[in-house]
């Protein structure tokens, strides 16, 4: 699902955001991605998502090498994936199905799609009676919920999370959790970006930390902190 081959980052600046990185995320894993401040986790979703390119090696998404692409394919590459943020990034003047449903308008999706689309996934992250609320009248955890169901409604591979639990307290964040989860076990390939230490041990799942841009631990059924 994720490739990446000796890849390094150096920002404009001067930055050495990653040093050669290689690793390899298959489908359908639900992977940590964990790491001080200014490791280079965010450079790593943005090189995935062809915000940002490498300066050396080569990144692979679905068989896509990203950094060959040309630009008009880069949102044939962009619907293979969807992101989830820590700010949760609505609209605030759309309802959360007005929010959902937006992003399968964008690619033209037949209406009648779109309904029965977005009531599932709605209905999926538990946020049905909620359908017809503003973002500015839903709590952090709801306009989350919104935002993942945002990201999935059109059916990615690979859905990105870029410390979705950062604005959240303890309880939610652990409901949030769950839906991730629960998307993890229907064949999406999860890969998040976290410093939340309760959630990466609760979960025992693959951790990959970054530190100085190398990647320094790759454990599967990891936990936040290295053991050794
Ligand atoms: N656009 C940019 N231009 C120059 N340097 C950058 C840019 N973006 C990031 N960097 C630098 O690259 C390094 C890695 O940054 P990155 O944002 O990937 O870290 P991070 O692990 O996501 O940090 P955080 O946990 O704080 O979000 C840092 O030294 C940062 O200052």
């Amino acid at each position: 699902m994720i490739e990446l081959k000796n890849v390094s980052k150096v920002y404009d600046n001067g930055s050495i955001a990653l040093d050669h990185v290689s690793l390899h995320i298959g489908k359908g894993e639900f992977v940590f991605v964990v790491g001080a401040s200014g490791a280079g986790k965010s450079t790593l979703i943005k090189l995935l998502s062809y915000e940002e390119l490498p300066s050396r090696g080569s990144v692979f998404v679905n068989g896509i090498e990203v950094n060959k692409l040309a630009k008009n394919r880069v949102p044939y590459l962009r619907r293979k994936m969807g992101i989830v943020f820590q700010d949760f990034r609505l609209l605030p003047n759309k309802t959360a199905q007005e929010n959902v449903a937006f992003a399968m308008e964008v690619i033209e999706a037949p209406r009648r799609l779109i309904r029965r689309r977005v009531r599932d996934v709605l209905d999926l992250v538990g946020l049905v009676g909620k359908a017809d609320a503003l973002p500015k009248n839903l709590s952090g955890g709801e306009q989350q919920r919104v935002a993942i169901a945002r990201a999935i409604v059109n059916r990615p591979l690979l859905l990105i999370a870029d410390e979705p639990t950062g604005n959240l307290d303890p309880e939610t964040s652990r409901d949030i959790m769950e839906v991730f989860k629960k998307i993890n076990h229907m064949g999406t390939t999860v890969l998040m970006v976290t410093h939340d230490k309760t959630l990466v041990d609760m979960m025992n799942k693959r951790v990959i930390e970054i530190d100085g841009g190398k990647v320094v631990r790759d454990e599967q059924k990891g936990g936040y902190d290295d053991e050794n």
